[in-house]
C-alpha cells in the first residue's frame, strides 16, 4: 500500500467504473471563493463524483480549507509527501487519479503559467504532466482590464490549441465595483458541463 493511500486523503481505487475522479484546481483570483459551492454542487452528480482540489498558495487567502469537505492538497504537500526514492510524486499520483481537471477560477498569473509550460508549483505541475487524453477544463476569472489585455486572447488560444477546454468568463460586477467581462462562469455552467463529459467517458 503506498504511503499515499494511507495519509494523504487520496479515495481508494474507485468502487465501480462508473465513478469518477474530479480534479479541481483553484488559483489567486477572488473567484476562488465560489470553491466550497463547486465542491457542493459537484457532489450532488450521479453517481457521486471522488472530489479532490489543488490549491496554490495564493487561492488558500479566499477560502476556509477546514471547511472544505474533501482533500486540498497545497504544494507543502507535494514536498512532505517526498523524502525518499521509495515516495510518491505527488503532482504525478494525482494527473494518474484524475479522470477529469477543472481549474475555476484561473487566475491571470496561472494562465500564463500554463500557456508557456512553467511549472513551479502543485498546479501546474499536474497541469504540465496532464494526460491531454483526458479532458483539462479551465474558467478564467480576472478584472477585465486584464481580461482585455491583448495578451489575454493570445494565452487563452494557445491552451485551446493544447487540447484544454475554455469555459469563457462572464460579465458582471467584478471585485472592485468595475462591471464587466471577467467574472467566473456561473458554477452551474461550470457543472454542467463537467457531468456532460462524465457521461459521455461511461
Ligand atoms: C468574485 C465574483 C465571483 C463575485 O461574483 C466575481 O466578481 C468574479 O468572478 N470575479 C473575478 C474577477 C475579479 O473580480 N477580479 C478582481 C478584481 S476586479
Amino acid at each position: 500500500e503506498s504511503k499515499m493511500a494511507e495519509d494523504d486523503g487520496l479515495p481508494p481505487n474507485k468502487r465501480n467504473k462508473f465513478e469518477k475522479n474530479v480534479l479541481i484546481g483553484v488559483t489567486g483570483s477572488v473567484a476562488s471563493i465560489k470553491l466550497p459551492k463547486l465542491v457542493d454542487e459537484l457532489h450532488r452528480l450521479q453517481p457521486k463524483p471522488n472530489i479532490q482540489v489543488i490549491a496554490t498558495e495564493h487561492s488558500m487567502h479566499f477560502f476556509d480549507r477546514d471547511k472544505i469537505p474533501v482533500k486540498v492538497f497545497s504544494d507543502k504537500d507535494e514536498w512532505e509527501a517526498w523524502s525518499t526514492m521509495q515516495d510518491p510524486v505527488l503532482h504525478i499520483e494525482l494527473r494518474r487519479w484524475a479522470d477529469i481537471m477543472i481549474i475555476a477560477p484561473l487566475d491571470a498569473n496561472t494562465m500564463a503559467k500554463l500557456a508557456n509550460g512553467l511549472c513551479d508549483n502543485l498546479l501546474t505541475c499536474t497541469v504540465r504532466a496532464w494526460d491531454l487524453k483526458k479532458p483539462l477544463l479551465f474558467c478564467p476569472a480576472m478584472n477585465t482590464l486584464m481580461w482585455e489585455h491583448p495578451i489575454t486572447s493570445e494565452q487563452v488560444e494557445r491552451l485551446i490549441n493544447l487540447g484544454y477546454t475554455n469555459v469563457p468568463p462572464i460579465k458582471k460586477t467584478l471585485a472592485c465595483k468595475d462591471t464587466g467581462i471577467g467574472a467566473m462562469a456561473e458554477v452551474t455552467s461550470i457543472v454542467a458541463i463537467v457531468k456532460d463529459h462524465l457521461e459521455k467517458m461511461k
